[in-house]
């Protein structure tokens, strides 16, 4: 019986929508799904869980970058819920469906000239992600198969293991900072646990997005494979983490992730309110307006 602190956390994200139902694979049309396979999906995500070996693989498909709007977490939380509260599913991959990109991170509008009602929904919707997939009973792995900036790190920092596909354009990190903008404390607290204080003070400060050789030696990523692998090796890292009893290895990933999840719960109303007041500031909103030219300057 899968155990957790955590099952149910306060202030639970209401979901604006809901996915389809489990697709049966008896009811696909012949050679669609293997027989031990079933399936939802949404508009951003798709999900394949395989029954016999319990595990589920979660593809991020929203063209073009993968960018976590209120919609794309949304659906994310319903997803990694549904997921949660099947039994058939013990061990979660979590990749990309577009090419060259695993997740941009926050969604740069949903922060750009919008009430202050709706910055503190979204916060709470990125708050309600990060509170679900940290405390999550199922192993999780991030199979990064692309780059993979701010939000979109903090999404495979929270999983058990991450693995990166080796690739020279492909980048990783918390590049807050260069956009003017902060990580707040979870954030941080999360890439601490990964990196280490050191490697975290500077990467954080300086905005740093890494190249996955140096990714791999700070200890951000587990490992690195070419793209043909990652979808093996994803497989045979949540396996060897599924060969040992599930309250052993729940009860221990709760243990060391206590301390960070507490914290977070204890400060989420006032991480709410800093967020709205900061990302409201004219100097702000100026800042991540230039950021967005920027981004758009650079394909022309
Ligand atoms: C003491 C503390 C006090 C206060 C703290 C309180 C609170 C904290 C406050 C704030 C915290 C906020 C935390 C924020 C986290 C984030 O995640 S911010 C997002 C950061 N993301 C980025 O910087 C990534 C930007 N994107 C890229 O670098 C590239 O797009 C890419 C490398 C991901 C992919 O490159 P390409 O394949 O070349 O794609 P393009 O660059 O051409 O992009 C295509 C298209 O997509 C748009 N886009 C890209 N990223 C985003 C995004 N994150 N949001 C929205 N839109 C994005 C891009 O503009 C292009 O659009 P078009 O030009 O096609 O319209």
């Amino acid at each position: 019986m899968p155990v957790s602190l955590y099952a149910s956390p306060p202030g639970v994200l209401f979901p604006r929508g809901s996915p389809q139902e489990w697709g049966q694979a008896a009811r696909q049309p012949p050679g669609l799904l293997p027989a031990q396979c079933r399936a939802f999906s949404n508009n951003k995500i798709l999900v394949e869980l395989d029954t016999s070996s319990g595990v589920a693989t979660m593809k991020f498909k929203s063209p073009p970058v993968n960018s976590l709007s209120l919609d794309f977490l949304t659906e994310f939380c319903i997803s990694l819920e549904k997921l949660e509260n099947d039994r058939a599913c013990r061990g979660l991959i979590i990749t990309s469906a577009v090419p060259r990109v695993f997740s941009s991170g926050l969604d740069i509008n949903e922060m750009c000239g919008k009430s202050r009602e709706h910055y503190a929904e979204f916060w709470r919707a990125v708050q309600e992600m990060w509170i679900r997939l940290y405390s999550s009973n199922m192993v999780t792995v991030a199979a990064i198969n692309g780059s993979s900036p701010a939000g979109g790190c903090l999404i495979a920092l929270t999983c058990d293991y991450r693995i990166m596909v080796e690739n020279p354009k492909y980048i990783i990190g918390l590049n807050e900072a260069q956009l003017g903008i902060v990580a707040p404390f979870w954030f941080k607290d999360t890439f601490v646990k990964a990196v280490g204080h050191r490697v975290a003070e500077r990467s954080l400060q300086l905005g740093l997005l890494h190249s996955v050789p140096e990714a791999h030696r700070i200890g951000l990523v587990d490992e690195v494979v070419p793209e043909e692998k990652l979808q093996e090796k994803a497989a045979a890292v949540v396996a060897q983490w599924l060969a040992l009893p599930d309250h052993a290895r729940q009860l221990t990933k709760s243990m060391m992730r206590k301390a960070v999840l507490d914290h977070m719960l204890a400060h989420r109303e006032e991480d709410i309110q800093n967020f709205v007041n900061f990302i409201s500031k004219d100097s702000i909103q100026k800042s991540l307006s230039m950021y967005m030219e920027m981004l758009k300057k650079k394909k022309s």
